[in-house]
């Protein structure tokens, strides 16, 4: 397996679930810039487990530990390392697992390719915990962002089909893409955030889980990052948001909406403004031809229903060869797109960070 991704910055994440820690190495981040670790770990709280109605019981601290790279809150121009230790693991909830693959979960998939060797405990290296390191590197590309003028900035947009307000996709600010993540449930509409508490609860009570979908954008990328056809914006963000567990589908923009819309609709039109070019909608998500033109960037992720939910369902018992139902036990997220916002904004800093270096160094 290799979990790795970047060109100019790099990451690499290892560790699974159960295992003594997770973590990430991260490579080519520019010497002498200052790393705020107090908001790091402030950032890396949001996605943590524990705690919350909509979120898994298991309870970790998910506190970062550099091993290199950062002297006095600066990098110093060496790979950055850090782990966090595994706390509160639970490995016998995964013991029936090894014989009946969860529907849903990479259980199945993972037996297929690894032969018994992989990690089953707590879905190993696919678990969505291995989002925590992914939100150090993450958390430290959106100060290295914002140190650029850049703002990212994520909300749920959707959880099964209660639906929040949308980021207004030409006029939304710096301070607007960034209100939702200060509150303890990240919407515009607080309203609409309490209807997705009660769906999640109600999903929850019926051993069920249900799924939904962020929307982030990011404010201040200059026009002109990105290239044509395969290393355009759309590709870097989707490759990374698609590294997320349970990520299903990547929209810009108008998105899959666009397909019905006529192009007079569709065309976000040019007019002159104080001497430069101002769009006048944003239907594009701020990328065309793969290039950002200057307008915020916005791009949404549809997020799958847990897999795991303690409802009887059909499986396969692998090593009798035969049918069996499985009631999955454990503590798992019913739905894992609230703890799911800051890893999103992570993931887009991550790939939006790697682009602007790379629109430099040509
Ligand atoms: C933050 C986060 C938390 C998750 N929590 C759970 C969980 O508690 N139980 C579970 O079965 N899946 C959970 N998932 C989803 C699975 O990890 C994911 O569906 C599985 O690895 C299969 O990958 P795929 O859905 O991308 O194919 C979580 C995902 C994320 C991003
Ligand atoms: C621990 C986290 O979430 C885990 C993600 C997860 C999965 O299958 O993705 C399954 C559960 O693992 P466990 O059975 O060990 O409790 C969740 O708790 C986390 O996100 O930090």
């Amino acid at each position: 397996m290799a979990s790795s991704i970047g060109k100019i910055v790099r990451i690499s994440i290892f560790g699974q679930s159960h295992s003594a820690g997770i973590g990430v190495v991260m490579e080519g981040v520019p010497a002498g810039k200052k790393i705020d670790l107090e908001r790091l770990r402030a950032f890396l709280s949001r996605r943590a487990p524990g705690g919350m109605p909509w979120s898994t019981p298991r309870k970790e601290a998910d506190l970062p530990e550099f091993l290199g790279g950062i002297v006095d809150g600066v990098t110093c121009g060496a790979p950055l390392a850090a782990v966090i230790r595994n706390t509160n693991t639970k490995s016998e909830d995964y013991d029936e697992l090894r014989r009946i693959p969860r529907p849903g979960h990479a259980d199945y998939t993972a037996q297929v390719k690894y032969g018994g060797a992989q990690d089953v405990s707590g879905g190993g290296h696919f678990s969505g915990r291995l989002t925590a390191p992914l939100c150090i590197a993450g958390g430290i590309a959106l100060q290295l962002l914002e140190q650029e003028g850049v703002a990212v900035g994520a909300h749920i947009a959707r959880i099964g089909a209660v639906c929040d307000a949308r980021f207004d996709a030409l006029r939304v600010t710096a301070d607007g893409v960034r209100a939702p993540g200060s509150k303890a449930f990240p919407v515009i509409d607080d309203a609409a955030g309490e209807a997705m508490i009660a769906a999640i609860a109600e999903a929850r009570a019926a051993g069920d889980s249900v799924g939904g979908v962020i929307e982030c954008a990011a404010v201040g990328m200059p026009a002109g990052v990105g290239e044509p056809m395969f290393d355009g914006v759309e590709g870097a963000l989707a490759r990374m948001l698609f590294g997320v567990p349970a990520v299903k589908g990547v929209e810009f923009g108008a998105g899959f909406g666009a397909a019905d819309l006529f192009g007079s609709q569709n065309n976000d039109s040019y007019r002159m403004e104080n001497g430069r070019v101002a769009l006048q909608s944003n239907n594009a998500g701020g990328i065309l031809g793969g290039i950002t033109n200057g307008a915020p960037v916005v791009v949404r992720a549809a997020f799958k229903p847990t897999p795991s939910i303690s409802r009887p369902q059909m499986s396969v018992d692998m090593e009798r060869g035969q049918n069996a139902e499985l009631e999955v036990r454990g503590r798992h997220d019913p739905c894992v797109v609230v703890r799911a916002v800051p890893v999103v904004e992570a993931a887009c800093a991550l790939a939006l960070y790697d682009l602007l270096l790379q629109s430099r160094s040509v």
